[in-house]
């Protein structure tokens, strides 16, 4: 007797990677790396320095090219037909912000020129606006970012990746260089997308404020994947796999406003 099929739709994974290997320069960076990330998830990729994160995600977006293995975001392979639109990144740091003359309103509105298009939406002034806003910079709209610090051109980043309202945001060490205050604000940011459903891959040095915000960790050693689950526990577990016994904590003790999660790892 035939059963009938449940007329059930399956999402595709918003990232799928299989078998991601990466060459650069003659050495082989990522080696056979395997990833899903669910629509909504909120995945945190972890590793020493040089373990191949920032590789990684440049590899999910065609930054890099791949030397094995397939990447689809969103169903679609990599390649014009992936919908770019859908989909913003934070690069670790802008190091062409030195050369570029234009003012943080102007960097953050061309996060809404995609593709082939070079017409702004309606309401592009606004959104850009309000993505300024988000980061803290409504008073620097008008201010060059060539003649900001580090910090300040991260934000625009931030703000030029969230302008768009992405179904997937991809963050490279978003909060290096930031201050205390503005990370506050922008971990405040990042879960008011999780409640949005906003697909989220982070890298972090540490999971610090972003810990309750995170599903699932990715760690990565040589450029392989070493873990794939539950984020590692708080930090002082020596017992912890993660745990890196080879370099003295940077904050042995906890801040006086009370402890926060945290995780090193290494190789
Ligand atoms: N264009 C390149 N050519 C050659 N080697 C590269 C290139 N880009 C990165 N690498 C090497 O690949 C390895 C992984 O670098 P990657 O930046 O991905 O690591 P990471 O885990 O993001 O490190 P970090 O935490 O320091 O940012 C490093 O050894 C790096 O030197």
């Amino acid at each position: 007797m035939s059963k009938a099929m449940p007329h059930a739709t399956v999402e595709a994974p918003v990232v799928r990677a299989d078998g991601v290997g990466v060459a650069l320069g003659g050495q082989h960076i990522l080696t056979g790396v395997d990833l899903s990330v669910a629509s909504g998830e909120v995945l945190a990729l972890l590793g020493a320095n040089g373990s191949g994160k920032s590789t990684l995600v440049r590899a999910l977006l065609g930054v890099v090219p791949t030397s094995t293995g397939t990447v689809q975001l969103f169903g679609a392979p990599l390649g014009p037909s992936a919908p770019w639109s859908r989909i913003g990144y934070v690069p670790q740091r802008l190091p062409a912000a030195a050369g570029v003359p234009s003012t943080a309103l102007e960097v953050v509105t061309s996060g809404l020129l995609h593709g082939r298009t070079l017409r702004l939406p309606h309401g592009a002034r606004r959104r850009a606006l309000d993505a300024l806003a988000e980061v803290d910079l409504a008073d620097r709209v008008h201010q060059r970012v060539q003649d900001m610090s580090g910090g300040q051109q991260q934000r625009v980043l931030i703000a030029r990746a969230l302008v768009r309202r992405p179904d997937l945001l991809v963050l490279d060490e978003p909060t290096s260089g930031i201050d205390i205050p503005t990370q506050a604000t922008f971990v405040d940011t990042v879960a008011r997308l999780r409640e949005s459903g906003t697909t989220i891959v982070v890298i972090l040095h540490e999971l610090g404020p972003f810990a309750p915000l995170i599903d699932r960790a990715v760690v990565l050693r040589h450029g392989r994947v070493v873990h794939d689950g539950a984020p590692p526990r708080p930090r002082g577990d020596h017992a912890d796999s993660f745990h890196d016994h080879t370099h003295a904590h940077p904050d042995p003790e906890p801040p006086p406003t009370g402890p926060t999660l945290s995780v090193e790892v290494g190789p």
